[in-house]
């Protein structure tokens, strides 16, 4: 199957046999999305998604019964109407962002490295492009050491604690794994932090300000929490860091959880009850940003910028305006290759003496003895 991710042409690299490999990898992982706002092709998503059992955490008979006996008859459909109010003719927002995202930054680690390029990728962790397809062709390139970075902030078993089972899984099949190293979470990044308030304080410049900034993250079900799972405290982290460099006060900045599934009690406060709180007590011009999404997507374009808007002025408010996620932004890009760059440090190709003419020159000797191993007949 011909490598779908359409950023990988990009100047520098060149995927035609014989030419110089790279030794250094990024694998950018985001969750997934359907591949049409169906609930034909949604309905394989949400079965696989909800299948994992990092996400649903009930005794697997029991849920496979709920699962399939009820929720993929009737969710499928709800979802797909909802992905039809976000799709694009470039697609779905999840998908055409993260891949702008990986391209920013594949041209960015090139810029600052260009005798030592990192090779970046995107997998996603339902659905295609998959994190075990993508880790092959990235071998294939020659990437021999790999920084696994997930594209969630906050670390929670969810998400970020799934794509590395999906990892484990994807090593499993080779026979010669890559060197890896793995981002579990940059919650509290200053760089990843300063993103934020910058394309806030960016966004209003151009805007305005609101009365209020509430932040919405995605919710898990507290029973989590409580056994143990960081990511709340995270999402406190990231928005008291994100309140104190933005100059707000105590009471200007509100958390707010969304997306609840089930009913089952998750994080709280839910989202849609605050903003309905925040009309009832006042506020008429509401701003609200999810920095717990790296870019858009159904549950920022749908959920809050659509729904919960008519929440909040149906309770009262006059307006709820939504700045949207870092997406492939300067900062976003900016900020993640000082990451990549952070972890990846150490790494021989990027040592002060290391040569790097010398050393793809090594590497593709070597290769080519091999083919040549290879193509003689027994
Ligand atoms: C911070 C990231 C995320 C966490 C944590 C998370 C937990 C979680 N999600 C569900 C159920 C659903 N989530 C859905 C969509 C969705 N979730 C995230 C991120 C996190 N989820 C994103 C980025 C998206 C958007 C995908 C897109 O295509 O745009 C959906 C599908 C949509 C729908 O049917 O509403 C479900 C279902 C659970 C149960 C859970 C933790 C237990
Ligand atoms: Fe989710
Ligand atoms: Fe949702």
């Amino acid at each position: 199957m011909p490598f779908s991710n359409n950023y990988t042409g990009l100047a520098g690299y060149s995927h035609e046999p014989g030419t110089p490999s790279v030794q250094a990898g990024v694998l950018l992982v985001n969750l997934g999305t359907p591949s049409a706002p169906t609930a034909r092709a949604v309905r394989p998503y949400l079965a696989q998604f909800l299948a994992d059992p990092r996400v649903i955490e009930y005794p697997r008979w029991l849920w496979w019964l709920i699962l399939h006996g009820v929720i993929l008859r009737i969710r499928p459909a709800r979802s797909a109407h909802a992905y039809g109010k976000v799709w694009t003719e470039r697609g779905s927002p999840l998908r055409f962002g993260s891949e702008a995202l990986a391209s920013g930054l594949q041209a960015e680690l090139i810029r600052q490295r260009p005798d030592a390029p990192i090779r970046v990728a995107l997998a996603m962790r339902y659905g295609e492009p998959s994190v075990a397809h993508t880790i092959a062709q990235l071998q294939r390139e020659g990437v021999r050491r790999l920084l696994v970075l997930p594209l969630y902030p906050q670390y929670s078993a969810t998400s970020t604690g799934s794509v590395l089972d999906a990892l484990a899984d994807s090593i499993k099949t080779l026979r010669w794994p890559p060197e890896l190293r793995i981002v579990n979470d940059y919650h509290d990044d200053p760089g990843h932090i300063e993103a934020l308030a910058l394309s806030i304080e960016r966004w209003w410049k151009a805007h305005g300000r609101g009365e209020k900034l509430l932040l919405s993250f995605h919710g898990i079900p507290e029973r989590y929490l409580h056994a143990g799972d960081p990511y709340f405290c995270q999402c406190h982290a990231t928005a008291r860091l994100l309140r104190e460099r933005l100059g707000l006060a105590d009471d200007q900045l509100v958390i707010s959880f969304q997306s609840r599934v089930g009913r089952e009690r998750w994080l709280h406060p839910y989202t849609d009850a605050t903003v309905r709180r925040l009309a009832a007590e006042g506020v008429r011009k509401l701003d609200v940003a999810c920095p717990g999404f790296a870019v858009d997507c159904l549950e920022t374009l749908e959920e809050i910028a659509m729904q919960n808007r008519d929440f909040f002025i149906d309770a009262g408010g006059e307006t709820l305006r939504y700045i949207p996620a870092l997406n492939d932004s300067a900062e976003q890009v900016d900020s993640l290759a000082a990451l990549v760059l952070r972890h990846t440090q150490g790494w021989p190709e990027f040592a002060a003496d290391y040569d790097a003419t010398a050393a793809r020159q090594d590497r593709s000797d070597a290769r080519q003895r091999a083919q040549q191993r290879r193509d003689r007949p027994d």
